[in-house]
């Protein structure tokens, strides 16, 4: 794990390696995702099987084998202990309760002259949504994809999950039980992507695909956009961390851990003002690392991604976080609001020392598919917004017509658009 100093010489051109890590990724990804999806488009179920097989080791022989409806998700989640189906439902009551806030509803209001002007907004007909499996199975994600959609209204959801080897996480067929999905296929990668975007002979056609995953899928995702809608490309995770210095070292050490143990190349970083205080949390971090089941990933991602960074104060870390855009952000000091109007770039905020990042990948509330890799200067957590879509309603009155088409017809002349012009001038009630 690196140890920088933002005083250093040099400090701007490491943070900057540490942020561009994951693009100078295998360069190859791309070409091979984009034979993989030509080769989805032209030959559907059977190019999907054959890529699951050899991706994901398994030996199915036809898409039934892969497809699982809403009596399969049922039963599995009738075999969870039942303290799982509580801790599942208590998730998702409180997702869903977060994401009711989010919905957006139609409006419309009438000029004087009465022409009515409005926005209708309606739900996307049918969603498919990507839940990771490669590494690890992420029941949380099926919540954090599928809710939104139900609350918006969807019409029909249609999940993929790889299960490599074929091992299935009743959790994950559970929580996609919960949350209301109405098909899942156990096919992942890119190859999923595909037959979402195209369809196959088994899975039709959707208008958007939501969900994050690794660089496969999302090279696909970025592939397919266009075809249908995508929810964002999300990179490997992210948690930055901000302290006054006073938080408990071990709890800093976890906390960073919980985004480092999702992937080699996932970033964690922690920014103090306080050299003897990163001391505290690198020791901690050597002692609590190795009784880690998933300690290579987290050294690995500590050695790729990972630096104590000591600051000149909290205004300094404030402006380096808004400039990393992390996905997550705590601000582990003694007052987070104060700290809350200089932070304008981050996915999520977590305030203060009781909130760890990893309550909100479960069951806090909030959206865990958030912006990574800088995006979050632009982008915003996966929420219902992504599920409704708009359309503006026009309805022009007789009085309408003839003040607006004057209006109309000068411009319309302007641009040297003469149908547009008589279209509008038709309409006109009275004569100059
Ligand atoms: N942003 C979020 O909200 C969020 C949530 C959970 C996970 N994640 C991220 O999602 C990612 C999950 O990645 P994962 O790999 O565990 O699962 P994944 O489901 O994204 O990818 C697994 C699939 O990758 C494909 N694949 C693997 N090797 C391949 C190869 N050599 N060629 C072609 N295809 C190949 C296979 O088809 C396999 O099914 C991690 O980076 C994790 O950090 C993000
Ligand atoms: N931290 C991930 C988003 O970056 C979400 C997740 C799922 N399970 C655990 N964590
Ligand atoms: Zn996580």
């Amino acid at each position: 794990m690196q140890r920088l100093n933002s005083g250093d010489a040099g400090f701007g051109e490491r943070l900057q390696a540490l942020l561009a890590f994951e693009t100078a990724q295998d360069p190859t990804v791309d070409e091979r995702v984009a034979a993989i999806c030509a080769d989805v488009k032209a030959r559907g179920d059977a190019a999907l099987i054959e890529y699951t097989n050899r991706f994901d080791r398994m030996q199915a022989a036809s898409m039934a084998e892969l497809t699982l409806g809403r009596d399969a998700l049922e039963a599995a989640f009738l075999r969870l202990p039942e303290a799982q189906r509580a801790a599942l439902s208590a998730a998702a009551g409180r997702v869903r309760r977060y994401h009711e806030k989010q919905l957006a509803h139609s409006w419309q209001y009438e000029d004087e002259d009465g022409t009515l002007l409005g926005q209708q907004v309606t739900a996307l007909d049918r969603v498919g949504i990507y839940v990771p499996g490669g590494k690890a199975a992420y029941p949380s994600s099926v919540l954090m994809n599928a809710l939104p959609a139900k609350v918006a209204g969807v019409g029909e959801i249609v999940m993929v999950v790889p299960t490599p080897g074929g091992e299935r996480n009743d959790l994950v067929f559970a929580a996609a039980y919960i949350a209301g999905v109405d098909q899942v296929y156990t096919v992942g990668g890119a190859q999923a992507v595909a037959a979402l975007a195209y369809g196959t002979e088994t899975i039709a056609q959707v208008d958007k695909i939501t969900g994050p995953g690794n660089a496969y899928v999302a090279a696909a995702k970025r592939r397919v956009f266009g075809v249908v809608g995508i929810d964002m490309v999300a990179g490997p995770s992210e948690i930055l961390v901000i302290c006054d210095g006073t938080t408990d070292p071990d709890w800093i050490a976890m906390d960073l851990f919980s985004q480092a143990e999702h992937d080699e190349i996932a970033q964690a970083i922690l920014l103090c003002p306080d050299a003897a205080y990163l001391d505290a949390v690198a020791a901690s971090i050597e002692r609590l690392l190795p009784s880690m089941p998933r300690r290579d990933i987290i050294a690995a991602s500590l050695a790729n991604r990972g630096a104590l960074v000591q600051v000149t104060d909290l205004d300094e870390a404030c402006r380096i976080a808004n400039y990393i855009a992390p996905e997550h952000l705590e601000l582990s000091v003694a007052d987070p609001e104060a700290w809350l109007p200089a932070l304008k770039h981050a996915g999520a905020i977590f305030m203060g020392r009781f909130t760890s990042e990893s309550l909100g990948d479960y069951c806090a509330g909030p959206n865990h598919v958030l912006p990574t890799s800088r995006t979050a200067r632009f982008a915003s957590p996966l929420g219902v917004y992504d599920f409704q879509k708009r359309t503006s309603l026009i309805r022009v009155s007789r009085e309408g017509a003839d003040r607006l088409g004057r209006i109309a017809s000068v411009l319309a002349h302007g641009e040297g658009l003469t149908a547009h012009a008589r279209a509008a001038e038709l309409r006109l009630t009275q004569a100059d």
